[in-house]
């Protein structure tokens, strides 16, 4: 297991999707996908869905790097970014894999502007050129997924019954099919009604997880879009609610808590 100098952390979670927060500003953290993945492991290490290391920028207030629990890279993560509004306070902008990023610290949570979906093939991305708002493809009763890129790829299959769909099965089937050559997070949603959905997430490089704050844009996105619903929708996931705003050509508004359990200093990892 990779291993490097001590280093303090933040534990903190959204709506119980978990992250070891490193703010690497004022000293320089050595991170790369051997250590993310053993500070994530849930028995040898810290444990949480995902890494994210705070670093200087020149064109922003800060740097932030998302890594998976599988030390894979993230361009993207909706529930930590409220978490790090909650870090830098006020108002701030972030630079981000996915793009530069708007973040409105609120109570104990935040809105954040995570920018403009994409639509085209090529920017999810798929391996070849199909119509993304119905993709010709099945496994088992997921069937006709819509793909949405919020800065992370994202499936999203609208079902009877969320809860109903073995998840955990087909999940990690879809997350490696080739039709997603960067492979692509998994949403299974149930529309309740026209301003509010149910959702569950199989998440690239993290899998099951209580929440997932991108995949419940990408998801609300697509319900807007399609005519299933209208803006703002209320996202109801496992581990709890999140509102999404976005009208077509606009960006995305995601609106939630964000919870700060403990600071901790690591050693040998
Ligand atoms: N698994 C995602 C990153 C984390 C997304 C999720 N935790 C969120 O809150 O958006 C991906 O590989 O694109």
């Amino acid at each position: 297991m990779a291993s490097g100098a001590p280093f303090r952390f933040h534990k903190m979670h959204g709506l119980g999707n978990d992250f070891v927060v490193i703010d690497a500003r004022e000293s320089a953290v050595a991170m790369d996908a051997a250590r993310a993945r053993a500070i994530a492991d849930r028995r040898e290490g810290i444990g949480c869905d995902q890494l994210v290391l705070i670093e200087p920028s020149a064109t922003a207030d800060a740097k932030i790097t998302f890594f998976n629990a599988d030390g894979s890279l993230a361009e993207s993560c909706g529930n930590a970014s409220r978490c790090i509004a909650q870090l830098l306070g006020g108002e701030s902008r972030v630079e981000t894999a996915g793009g530069v990023i708007a973040l409105i610290a609120e109570g104990e949570g935040a809105t954040v502007d995570m920018g403009a979906p994409r639509f085209d093939w090529d920017a999810i991305p798929l391996a070849y050129p199909v119509d993304t708002a119905v993709l010709p493809v099945a496994w088992d009763e997921l069937e006709a997924p819509i793909a949405v890129n919020v800065g992370n790829p994202h499936a999203i299959f609208f079902v009877p019954d969320t809860d109903a769909v073995a998840l955990d099965r087909l999940g990690p089937l879809i997350e490696h099919d080739a039709l997603f050559p960067e492979r692509v997070n998994v949403n299974v949603a149930t529309i309740e009604s026209p301003q509010r959905l149910r959702l569950r997430v199989w998440e690239r490089g993290a899998g099951l997880t209580r929440a997932c704050g991108t995949g419940a844009c990408a998801t609300a996105v697509a319900a807007i879009r399609s005519g299933r619903a209208h803006s703002p929708v209320t996202v109801a996931l496992p581990g709890g609610e999140l509102v999404i705003a976005w009208a077509p050509g606009g960006t995305i508004r995601m609106t939630g808590p964000a919870a700060h359990v403990f600071t901790g200093e690591a050693r040998g990892l």
